[in-house]
Protein backbone atom coordinates (compact mmCIF):
# COMPACT_ATOMS: atom_id res chain seq x y z
CA UNK A 1 0.00 0.00 0.00
CA UNK A 2 1.59 3.62 -1.23
CA UNK A 3 1.10 6.56 1.05
CA UNK A 4 0.00 9.66 -0.91
CA UNK A 5 0.11 12.84 1.47
CA UNK A 6 -2.33 16.09 -0.29
CA UNK A 7 -0.93 19.13 0.29
CA UNK A 8 -3.23 21.33 -1.28
CA UNK A 9 -7.19 20.54 -2.44
CA UNK A 10 -7.03 17.94 -5.37
CA UNK A 11 -9.81 17.14 -7.93
CA UNK A 12 -11.95 14.00 -7.33
CA UNK A 13 -10.92 12.85 -10.37
CA UNK A 14 -7.43 12.66 -10.39
CA UNK A 15 -7.71 11.11 -6.56
CA UNK A 16 -9.76 8.20 -8.20
CA UNK A 17 -6.86 7.46 -10.10
CA UNK A 18 -5.07 6.41 -6.76
CA UNK A 19 -7.01 3.06 -6.13
CA UNK A 20 -8.07 2.27 -2.91
CA UNK A 21 -6.74 -0.80 -2.54
CA UNK A 22 -3.67 0.29 -3.05
CA UNK A 23 -3.32 3.91 -2.32
CA UNK A 24 -3.77 5.51 0.97
CA UNK A 25 -4.25 9.44 0.12
CA UNK A 26 -4.77 11.56 2.83
CA UNK A 27 -3.92 15.56 3.83
CA UNK A 28 -2.99 13.80 6.81
CA UNK A 29 -0.54 10.80 7.17
CA UNK A 30 2.94 10.60 7.91
CA UNK A 31 5.93 8.49 6.18
CA UNK A 32 4.44 9.35 2.90
CA UNK A 33 5.63 7.54 -0.83
CA UNK A 34 3.87 10.43 -2.56
CA UNK A 35 3.03 13.94 -2.39
CA UNK A 36 0.50 15.84 -4.06
CA UNK A 37 0.98 19.30 -4.22
CA UNK A 38 -0.50 22.83 -5.96
CA UNK A 39 0.63 25.64 -4.82
CA UNK A 40 1.31 24.97 -1.26
CA UNK A 41 5.35 26.32 -0.50
CA UNK A 42 7.22 23.44 -0.06
CA UNK A 43 10.59 24.77 0.79
CA UNK A 44 10.59 24.62 4.33
CA UNK A 45 8.99 20.61 4.04
CA UNK A 46 11.21 18.17 5.98
CA UNK A 47 11.51 14.89 3.74
CA UNK A 48 10.52 12.07 5.50
CA UNK A 49 12.97 8.99 4.32
CA UNK A 50 9.59 7.13 2.91
CA UNK A 51 9.42 10.13 0.31
CA UNK A 52 9.83 8.51 -3.19
CA UNK A 53 7.91 11.85 -5.13
CA UNK A 54 6.59 14.70 -5.54
CA UNK A 55 3.58 15.61 -8.13
CA UNK A 56 2.70 18.90 -9.20
CA UNK A 57 -0.64 19.52 -10.31
CA UNK A 58 0.23 22.66 -12.16
CA UNK A 59 3.00 23.83 -14.39
CA UNK A 60 5.06 26.15 -11.81
CA UNK A 61 7.72 24.05 -9.68
CA UNK A 62 8.83 27.12 -7.97
CA UNK A 63 7.12 26.10 -4.63
CA UNK A 64 9.19 22.97 -4.66
CA UNK A 65 12.92 22.80 -3.45
CA UNK A 66 13.91 21.02 -6.88
CA UNK A 67 17.78 20.92 -5.63
CA UNK A 68 17.00 19.62 -2.66
CA UNK A 69 14.47 17.06 -3.87
CA UNK A 70 17.72 15.44 -6.61
CA UNK A 71 19.88 15.58 -3.86
CA UNK A 72 17.40 13.38 -2.02
CA UNK A 73 16.83 10.63 -4.81
CA UNK A 74 13.20 12.46 -5.05
CA UNK A 75 11.74 12.85 -8.53
CA UNK A 76 9.70 15.63 -8.73
CA UNK A 77 6.78 15.64 -11.92
CA UNK A 78 4.65 18.27 -12.99
CA UNK A 79 1.42 18.42 -15.99
CA UNK A 80 2.93 20.43 -18.54
CA UNK A 81 0.12 21.99 -20.88
CA UNK A 82 -2.61 20.69 -18.82
CA UNK A 83 -4.02 23.96 -17.27
CA UNK A 84 -2.32 25.97 -20.35
CA UNK A 85 -6.00 26.28 -21.83
CA UNK A 86 -7.39 27.98 -18.86
CA UNK A 87 -4.75 30.43 -18.37
CA UNK A 88 -5.20 31.28 -21.88
CA UNK A 89 -8.58 32.38 -21.41
CA UNK A 90 -8.08 34.58 -18.55
CA UNK A 91 -5.11 36.06 -20.52
CA UNK A 92 -7.68 36.98 -23.15
CA UNK A 93 -9.96 38.28 -20.34
CA UNK A 94 -6.33 40.24 -18.69
CA UNK A 95 -6.45 42.25 -22.15
CA UNK A 96 -9.90 42.95 -22.19
CA UNK A 97 -9.96 44.04 -18.41
CA UNK A 98 -6.24 45.81 -18.82
CA UNK A 99 -8.55 48.12 -21.84
CA UNK A 100 -11.56 48.40 -21.39
CA UNK A 101 -11.75 49.65 -17.75
CA UNK A 102 -14.52 47.48 -16.85
CA UNK A 103 -13.43 46.75 -13.39
CA UNK A 104 -13.47 50.35 -12.94
CA UNK A 105 -16.64 50.68 -14.08
CA UNK A 106 -18.27 48.13 -12.37
CA UNK A 107 -17.29 49.55 -8.84
CA UNK A 108 -18.59 53.25 -9.93
CA UNK A 109 -21.60 51.67 -10.57
CA UNK A 110 -21.88 49.76 -7.62
CA UNK A 111 -21.26 52.81 -5.38
CA UNK A 112 -24.04 54.73 -7.43
CA UNK A 113 -26.17 52.19 -6.51
CA UNK A 114 -25.20 52.47 -2.83
CA UNK A 115 -25.36 56.45 -3.01
CA UNK A 116 -29.19 55.98 -3.67
CA UNK A 117 -28.41 57.46 -7.41
CA UNK A 118 -30.54 56.63 -10.51
CA UNK A 119 -28.54 54.12 -12.23
CA UNK A 120 -29.44 54.20 -15.64
CA UNK A 121 -29.14 58.02 -15.89
CA UNK A 122 -25.84 58.14 -13.73
CA UNK A 123 -24.54 55.74 -16.64
CA UNK A 124 -25.53 57.26 -19.64
CA UNK A 125 -23.91 60.62 -17.64
CA UNK A 126 -20.76 59.15 -16.43
CA UNK A 127 -19.28 56.46 -18.47
CA UNK A 128 -16.97 58.79 -20.39
CA UNK A 129 -14.51 58.41 -17.90
CA UNK A 130 -14.37 54.50 -18.55
CA UNK A 131 -13.24 54.75 -22.31
CA UNK A 132 -10.61 52.35 -23.36
CA UNK A 133 -9.04 51.36 -26.52
CA UNK A 134 -9.83 48.37 -28.48
CA UNK A 135 -7.59 45.45 -29.01
CA UNK A 136 -8.06 45.22 -32.59
CA UNK A 137 -4.67 46.81 -34.53
CA UNK A 138 -2.63 46.87 -31.40
CA UNK A 139 0.73 45.30 -30.66
CA UNK A 140 1.23 42.35 -28.06
CA UNK A 141 4.26 41.21 -26.99
CA UNK A 142 4.18 37.39 -25.26
CA UNK A 143 7.08 36.39 -23.38
CA UNK A 144 7.93 32.83 -22.99
CA UNK A 145 6.72 30.28 -25.94
CA UNK A 146 5.68 27.49 -23.93
CA UNK A 147 2.36 25.84 -23.53
CA UNK A 148 0.60 28.69 -22.39
CA UNK A 149 2.90 31.65 -24.55
CA UNK A 150 1.89 30.04 -27.95
CA UNK A 151 -2.01 29.45 -27.28
CA UNK A 152 -1.98 32.94 -25.71
CA UNK A 153 -0.01 34.29 -28.83
CA UNK A 154 -2.26 32.29 -31.42
CA UNK A 155 -5.28 33.58 -30.00
CA UNK A 156 -4.09 37.43 -29.93
CA UNK A 157 -3.47 36.95 -33.70
CA UNK A 158 -7.40 35.95 -34.49
CA UNK A 159 -8.54 39.00 -32.56
CA UNK A 160 -6.31 41.54 -35.25
CA UNK A 161 -3.58 41.85 -32.91
CA UNK A 162 -0.12 42.28 -34.42
CA UNK A 163 1.92 39.53 -32.01
CA UNK A 164 5.53 38.87 -31.64
CA UNK A 165 6.61 36.84 -29.41
CA UNK A 166 10.21 35.94 -27.57
CA UNK A 167 11.34 32.87 -26.04
CA UNK A 168 15.31 31.88 -26.71
CA UNK A 169 14.80 27.75 -25.90
CA UNK A 170 11.50 27.77 -28.27
CA UNK A 171 10.98 23.78 -28.41
CA UNK A 172 10.15 22.04 -31.73
CA UNK A 173 6.87 21.24 -30.30
CA UNK A 174 6.25 24.91 -29.57
CA UNK A 175 7.36 26.31 -33.06
CA UNK A 176 4.92 23.45 -34.74
CA UNK A 177 2.25 25.06 -32.82
CA UNK A 178 2.56 28.63 -33.16
CA UNK A 179 0.66 30.55 -36.06
CA UNK A 180 2.52 31.60 -38.40
CA UNK A 181 0.83 35.16 -38.04
CA UNK A 182 3.64 35.10 -35.14
CA UNK A 183 6.65 36.96 -35.42
CA UNK A 184 9.55 36.07 -33.43
CA UNK A 185 11.35 38.42 -31.80
CA UNK A 186 15.10 37.76 -31.58
CA UNK A 187 15.45 39.45 -28.31
CA UNK A 188 13.59 41.33 -25.51
CA UNK A 189 14.18 44.80 -26.51
CA UNK A 190 12.11 44.30 -29.57
CA UNK A 191 9.14 43.41 -27.10
CA UNK A 192 9.19 46.27 -24.55
CA UNK A 193 10.02 48.97 -27.73
CA UNK A 194 7.01 47.87 -30.57
CA UNK A 195 4.31 46.16 -27.98
CA UNK A 196 1.27 47.86 -26.70
CA UNK A 197 0.54 44.98 -24.35
CA UNK A 198 3.02 42.96 -23.04
CA UNK A 199 2.32 39.25 -21.09
CA UNK A 200 4.70 37.06 -19.47
CA UNK A 201 4.80 33.44 -19.50
CA UNK A 202 8.15 32.35 -18.18
CA UNK A 203 8.97 30.10 -15.00
CA UNK A 204 10.20 32.45 -12.13
CA UNK A 205 14.08 31.20 -12.51
CA UNK A 206 17.11 32.88 -10.73
CA UNK A 207 17.58 34.39 -14.55
CA UNK A 208 13.36 35.97 -15.13
CA UNK A 209 13.22 37.20 -11.06
CA UNK A 210 12.36 40.70 -11.41
CA UNK A 211 12.61 40.72 -15.25
CA UNK A 212 10.18 43.14 -15.20
CA UNK A 213 11.71 46.41 -13.61
CA UNK A 214 12.36 50.23 -14.39
CA UNK A 215 15.23 49.04 -16.94
CA UNK A 216 13.28 47.25 -18.83
CA UNK A 217 9.78 49.49 -18.36
CA UNK A 218 11.90 52.59 -19.96
CA UNK A 219 12.61 50.53 -22.91
CA UNK A 220 8.68 50.38 -23.35
CA UNK A 221 6.48 52.47 -25.19
CA UNK A 222 4.60 54.97 -22.74
CA UNK A 223 1.31 53.37 -21.73
CA UNK A 224 2.04 50.14 -22.14
CA UNK A 225 -0.50 47.43 -20.67
CA UNK A 226 1.48 44.35 -18.91
CA UNK A 227 -0.19 41.10 -17.89
CA UNK A 228 1.51 39.03 -15.69
CA UNK A 229 -0.45 35.25 -15.02
CA UNK A 230 3.29 33.67 -14.83
CA UNK A 231 4.46 34.35 -11.21
CA UNK A 232 4.66 37.97 -8.84
CA UNK A 233 8.66 37.48 -8.74
CA UNK A 234 9.05 38.06 -12.11
CA UNK A 235 7.94 41.70 -11.82
CA UNK A 236 9.94 44.09 -9.14
CA UNK A 237 7.07 45.47 -7.10
CA UNK A 238 8.42 48.56 -6.70
CA UNK A 239 9.34 49.93 -9.87
CA UNK A 240 5.89 49.29 -11.51
CA UNK A 241 4.39 51.08 -8.65
CA UNK A 242 6.39 54.13 -10.12
CA UNK A 243 5.77 53.04 -13.50
CA UNK A 244 1.97 53.17 -13.03
CA UNK A 245 1.92 56.33 -11.12
CA UNK A 246 3.80 57.88 -13.75
CA UNK A 247 1.83 56.51 -16.18
CA UNK A 248 4.14 54.90 -18.34
CA UNK A 249 2.44 51.97 -17.29
CA UNK A 250 -1.03 52.15 -18.02
CA UNK A 251 -2.54 49.00 -16.36
CA UNK A 252 -0.55 46.24 -14.72
CA UNK A 253 -2.86 42.88 -14.33
CA UNK A 254 -1.38 40.73 -12.19
CA UNK A 255 -2.28 36.95 -10.59
CA UNK A 256 -0.20 36.93 -7.78
CA UNK A 257 -1.25 40.36 -5.58
CA UNK A 258 0.40 40.88 -2.79
CA UNK A 259 -0.29 44.07 -0.37
CA UNK A 260 2.09 46.55 -1.66
CA UNK A 261 1.03 45.84 -5.57
CA UNK A 262 -2.63 46.38 -4.74
CA UNK A 263 -2.35 49.94 -3.61
CA UNK A 264 -0.99 50.76 -6.98
CA UNK A 265 -2.87 52.96 -9.68
CA UNK A 266 -4.56 50.80 -12.65
CA UNK A 267 -3.62 47.79 -10.88
CA UNK A 268 -5.73 44.98 -11.66
CA UNK A 269 -5.42 42.10 -9.27
CA UNK A 270 -6.98 38.32 -10.12
CA UNK A 271 -6.66 35.89 -6.89
CA UNK A 272 -4.26 33.35 -8.83
CA UNK A 273 -7.02 32.23 -10.68
CA UNK A 274 -5.15 31.47 -14.00
CA UNK A 275 -6.18 27.42 -13.52
CA UNK A 276 -9.14 27.38 -11.56
CA UNK A 277 -11.18 26.16 -13.88
CA UNK A 278 -12.73 22.73 -13.10
CA UNK A 279 -11.44 21.36 -16.43
CA UNK A 280 -8.25 22.62 -15.54
CA UNK A 281 -8.30 21.32 -11.93
CA UNK A 282 -9.22 18.05 -13.19
CA UNK A 283 -7.04 17.47 -16.11
CA UNK A 284 -3.48 18.68 -13.72
CA UNK A 285 -4.89 15.96 -11.33
CA UNK A 286 -5.31 13.26 -13.18
CA UNK A 287 -2.10 13.64 -14.92
CA UNK A 288 -0.19 14.22 -11.82
CA UNK A 289 -1.63 11.50 -10.22
CA UNK A 290 -1.03 8.98 -13.33
CA UNK A 291 2.48 10.12 -13.21
CA UNK A 292 3.26 9.31 -9.54
CA UNK A 293 1.10 6.03 -9.75
CA UNK A 294 3.11 4.95 -12.82
CA UNK A 295 6.32 5.63 -10.70
CA UNK A 296 5.57 4.48 -7.50
CA UNK A 297 4.56 1.25 -9.35
CA UNK A 298 6.37 0.49 -11.74
CA UNK A 299 9.41 2.79 -11.60
CA UNK A 300 8.88 4.82 -14.90
CA UNK A 301 8.87 8.09 -15.40
CA UNK A 302 7.03 10.92 -17.05
CA UNK A 303 7.07 14.63 -17.28
CA UNK A 304 9.97 15.11 -14.15
CA UNK A 305 11.64 18.17 -13.74
CA UNK A 306 14.61 16.85 -13.07
CA UNK A 307 15.03 13.85 -14.19
CA UNK A 308 14.75 12.15 -17.65
CA UNK A 309 11.72 10.79 -18.75
CA UNK A 310 12.33 6.52 -18.83
CA UNK A 311 9.86 4.11 -19.58
CA UNK A 312 10.39 0.17 -19.72
CA UNK A 313 8.10 -2.38 -20.41
CA UNK A 314 8.97 -5.26 -17.37
CA UNK A 315 10.88 -7.91 -18.89
CA UNK A 316 11.95 -9.49 -16.01
CA UNK A 317 10.60 -10.78 -12.30
CA UNK A 318 12.10 -7.93 -10.41
CA UNK A 319 13.41 -4.37 -11.47
CA UNK A 320 16.21 -2.34 -9.55
CA UNK A 321 15.76 2.17 -9.80
CA UNK A 322 18.59 3.65 -9.49
CA UNK A 323 18.87 7.63 -8.98
CA UNK A 324 22.23 8.72 -9.27
CA UNK A 325 24.64 11.61 -10.02
CA UNK A 326 25.63 11.63 -13.93
CA UNK A 327 28.90 10.76 -13.34
CA UNK A 328 31.17 8.03 -14.79
CA UNK A 329 31.83 4.51 -13.11
CA UNK A 330 28.10 4.10 -11.76
CA UNK A 331 26.38 1.80 -14.32
CA UNK A 332 29.47 -0.25 -14.71
CA UNK A 333 29.67 -0.65 -10.38
CA UNK A 334 25.76 -1.11 -10.54
CA UNK A 335 26.88 -4.50 -13.05
CA UNK A 336 29.98 -5.28 -11.15
CA UNK A 337 27.53 -5.63 -8.17
CA UNK A 338 24.75 -7.75 -9.82
CA UNK A 339 27.16 -10.36 -12.16
CA UNK A 340 29.26 -10.84 -9.15
CA UNK A 341 25.66 -12.29 -7.38
CA UNK A 342 25.59 -14.06 -10.67
CA UNK A 343 22.38 -12.08 -11.94
CA UNK A 344 21.51 -11.58 -15.09
CA UNK A 345 20.33 -8.63 -16.77
CA UNK A 346 17.00 -9.10 -18.58
CA UNK A 347 17.04 -5.67 -19.78
CA UNK A 348 18.16 -2.48 -18.55
CA UNK A 349 17.91 1.55 -19.38
CA UNK A 350 20.14 4.39 -18.52
CA UNK A 351 18.78 8.12 -19.40
CA UNK A 352 20.74 11.59 -17.59
CA UNK A 353 19.29 15.09 -17.27
CA UNK A 354 21.70 17.71 -16.38
CA UNK A 355 23.90 16.40 -13.31
CA UNK A 356 21.08 13.45 -12.45
CA UNK A 357 20.72 10.55 -14.19
CA UNK A 358 18.22 7.49 -13.80
CA UNK A 359 18.48 3.54 -14.47
CA UNK A 360 16.21 0.94 -14.98
CA UNK A 361 17.22 -2.61 -14.24
CA UNK A 362 15.03 -5.68 -15.04
CA UNK A 363 16.07 -9.18 -13.78
CA UNK A 364 15.15 -12.63 -13.48
CA UNK A 365 15.80 -13.41 -9.34
CA UNK A 366 14.41 -12.18 -6.44
CA UNK A 367 17.91 -10.58 -5.08
CA UNK A 368 19.37 -9.81 -1.01
CA UNK A 369 18.57 -6.67 0.50
CA UNK A 370 22.43 -6.81 1.30
CA UNK A 371 22.99 -6.29 -2.77
CA UNK A 372 20.92 -3.93 -3.12
CA UNK A 373 22.75 -2.22 -0.25
CA UNK A 374 25.83 -2.97 -2.24
CA UNK A 375 24.55 -0.63 -4.91
CA UNK A 376 23.37 2.01 -2.81
CA UNK A 377 27.00 2.43 -1.35
CA UNK A 378 28.07 2.98 -4.90
CA UNK A 379 29.85 5.95 -5.21
CA UNK A 380 26.99 8.76 -6.95
CA UNK A 381 23.85 6.54 -6.31
CA UNK A 382 21.31 8.46 -4.46
CA UNK A 383 18.38 6.40 -4.16
CA UNK A 384 17.78 2.83 -4.91
CA UNK A 385 13.92 1.11 -5.05
CA UNK A 386 13.55 -2.64 -5.42
CA UNK A 387 10.11 -3.51 -7.29
CA UNK A 388 8.76 -6.93 -7.71
CA UNK A 389 5.97 -8.49 -9.16
N1 LIG B 1 -1.52 31.79 -13.05
C1 LIG B 1 -1.56 30.47 -13.00
O1 LIG B 1 -2.42 29.89 -12.35
C2 LIG B 1 -0.56 29.68 -13.76
C3 LIG B 1 0.71 30.16 -13.92
N2 LIG B 1 1.63 29.44 -14.62
C4 LIG B 1 2.98 30.01 -14.76
O2 LIG B 1 3.26 30.16 -16.13
C5 LIG B 1 4.55 29.65 -16.39
C6 LIG B 1 4.59 29.13 -17.82
O3 LIG B 1 3.74 28.01 -17.93
P1 LIG B 1 3.79 27.06 -19.22
O4 LIG B 1 3.67 27.85 -20.46
O5 LIG B 1 2.83 25.96 -18.96
O6 LIG B 1 5.27 26.51 -19.09
P2 LIG B 1 6.23 25.99 -20.24
O7 LIG B 1 7.37 25.33 -19.56
O8 LIG B 1 5.46 25.21 -21.25
O9 LIG B 1 6.73 27.33 -20.95
C7 LIG B 1 7.64 28.22 -20.40
C8 LIG B 1 8.43 28.80 -21.56
O10 LIG B 1 9.23 29.86 -21.06
C9 LIG B 1 10.44 29.84 -21.80
N3 LIG B 1 11.46 30.61 -21.11
C10 LIG B 1 12.21 30.24 -20.05
N4 LIG B 1 13.03 31.25 -19.70
C11 LIG B 1 12.78 32.27 -20.58
C12 LIG B 1 13.31 33.58 -20.74
N5 LIG B 1 14.26 34.05 -19.94
N6 LIG B 1 12.81 34.35 -21.72
C13 LIG B 1 11.84 33.89 -22.55
N7 LIG B 1 11.32 32.65 -22.46
C14 LIG B 1 11.79 31.85 -21.48
C15 LIG B 1 10.75 28.37 -21.95
O11 LIG B 1 11.64 28.13 -23.02
C16 LIG B 1 9.37 27.79 -22.20
O12 LIG B 1 9.11 27.68 -23.58
C17 LIG B 1 4.77 28.56 -15.33
O13 LIG B 1 6.14 28.36 -15.08
C18 LIG B 1 4.04 29.11 -14.14
O14 LIG B 1 4.91 29.89 -13.37
C19 LIG B 1 1.31 28.26 -15.20
C20 LIG B 1 0.07 27.73 -15.08
C21 LIG B 1 -0.97 28.37 -14.28
O1 LIG C 1 -2.84 25.08 -8.93
C1 LIG C 1 -3.03 26.27 -9.13
O2 LIG C 1 -4.11 26.85 -9.01
C2 LIG C 1 -1.86 27.11 -9.60
C3 LIG C 1 -1.46 26.83 -10.99
C4 LIG C 1 -0.12 27.39 -11.28
O3 LIG C 1 0.24 28.46 -10.84
C5 LIG C 1 0.78 26.62 -12.11
O4 LIG C 1 0.36 25.60 -12.68
O5 LIG C 1 1.96 27.00 -12.22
Amino acid sequence: MFRIKTLNKISPAGLSVLEQSRFAVSSDLCDEDGVLVRSADMHAYAFPDSLRAIARAGAGTNNIPVDRCSEAGIVVFNTPGANANAVKELAVCGLLLASRKVVDGAAWVRTQAGMGADVEQAVEKGKSQFVGPELMGKTLGVVGLGAIGVQVANIATKLGMTVYGYDPFLSVDAALSLSRLVHRALDLETIYKNCDYITVHVPLTPDTRGMICTDSIQMMKGGVRILNLARGGLVNDDDMLLALESGKVAAYVTDFPNNKIVQGKNVIPIPHLGASSPESEENCAVMAAQQLREYLENGNIKNSVNLPTLEQEWSGIARLCIIHRNIPGTIAGITKVLSEENVNVENMTNKSKKDYAYTVVDINAKIKDLVVDEIRAIDGVLRVRFLSH
